[in-house]
């Protein structure tokens, strides 16, 4: 498989040798034009990197995928749909915005797949599977290191340098949460888009002083009955918000685009 990669990086560079290992390959970048440099420099030699959504398109990629935030799945996503290109996202939470989810989900009509994947949350496939028989509640429970929260809309709910218990500093729904905290409530939003949607979602955000990793706790209730799963995820070092797990999920729906078995 050739993968066009929108943005690079924390979690574009650790997926990069994920999808290398299965004999796939990165044919191109669509960057920002003043990162073009660094990440030209970071990839193979004749990579494609490029500020321009038209020479990416062109370079042909078997599927897109979208590392950029959510300004970056604004700005390229519906393009690349449009241009056929299927496209796997990883700021799931850009759709907590009615007018950028209508904006894909047009362009996912007539053009590529929307592809939105678990990501650093466990239990989706169950969540799916249980919206058909009727879901009663969802809720999910984050908890992270005080690093993970800083830069974010955290720091000006709570002292993060002086908690020195676990402190929730956010209660509220889904859409709230992904809008609120672009970089670490992605999650959210596809438990929201699997389950009962963005409003009836129910959100709590804490940070943890003591936190070993990237606690995600998802529970819902429903026909099916009751469902509680949890994750302890380690941390990317380039970016404590983001956990490996995310990278990790983004490999499998893409090389399952590619797959005769699907697993
Ligand atoms: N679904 C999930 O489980 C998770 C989803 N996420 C999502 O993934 C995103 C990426 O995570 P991560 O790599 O750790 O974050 P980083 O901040 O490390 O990287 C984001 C990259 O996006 C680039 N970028 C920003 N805007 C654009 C644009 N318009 N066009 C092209 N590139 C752009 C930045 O480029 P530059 O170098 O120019 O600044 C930067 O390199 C997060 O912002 C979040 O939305 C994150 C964690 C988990
Ligand atoms: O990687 C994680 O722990 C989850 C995350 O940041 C997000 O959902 O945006």
């Amino acid at each position: 498989m050739r993968i066009g990669l929108i943005g690079y990086g924390a979690m574009a560079a650790a997926l990069r040798p994920l999808l290398e290992a299965e004999g796939a390959a990165v044919a191109a970048v669509l960057a920002r034009p003043g990162s073009i440099d660094r990440i030209a420099a970071a990839l193979p030699a004749g990579t494609l990197v490029t500020a321009d959504p038209a020479a990416f398109a062109a370079a042909a990629p078997d599927v897109a995928v979208e590392c950029a935030g959510h300004a970056g799945l604004r700005q390229h996503g519906p393009a690349c749909l449009a241009a056929g290109l299927d496209l796997v996202i990883a700021s799931v939470g850009a759709l907590a915005d009615p007018a950028t989810e209508a904006d894909l989900r047009a362009a996912a009509r007539t053009g590529g797949r929307l592809v939105i994947p678990a990501g650093a949350l466990a239990g989706l496939d169950a969540l799916a599977a249980a919206r058909h028989g009727g879901l009663e509640s969802v809720r999910y429970v984050s908890r992270k290191a005080p690093r993970a929260w800083r830069g974010t809309a955290a720091q000006d709910l709570i002292d993060l340098d002086s908690i020195v218990e676990p402190t929730i500093f956010f209660e509220g729904n889904a859409r709230e949460a992904a809008l609120a905290f672009p970089q670490n409530a992605n999650v959210v939003a596809a438990a929201a888009l699997a389950g009962i949607g963005f409003t009836r979602t129910e959100v709590t955000l804490m940070a943890d002083p003591d936190a070993a990793g990237n606690r995600h706790l998802l529970e819902a209730k429903g026909a099916f009955g009751d469902l509680s799963v949890a994750v302890l995820a380690r941390p990317l070092a380039a970016n404590p918000k983001t956990s490996y797990l995310a990278p990790l999920s983004l490999a499998r729906a893409i090389l399952n685009l590619g797959a005769r078995v699907v697993v």
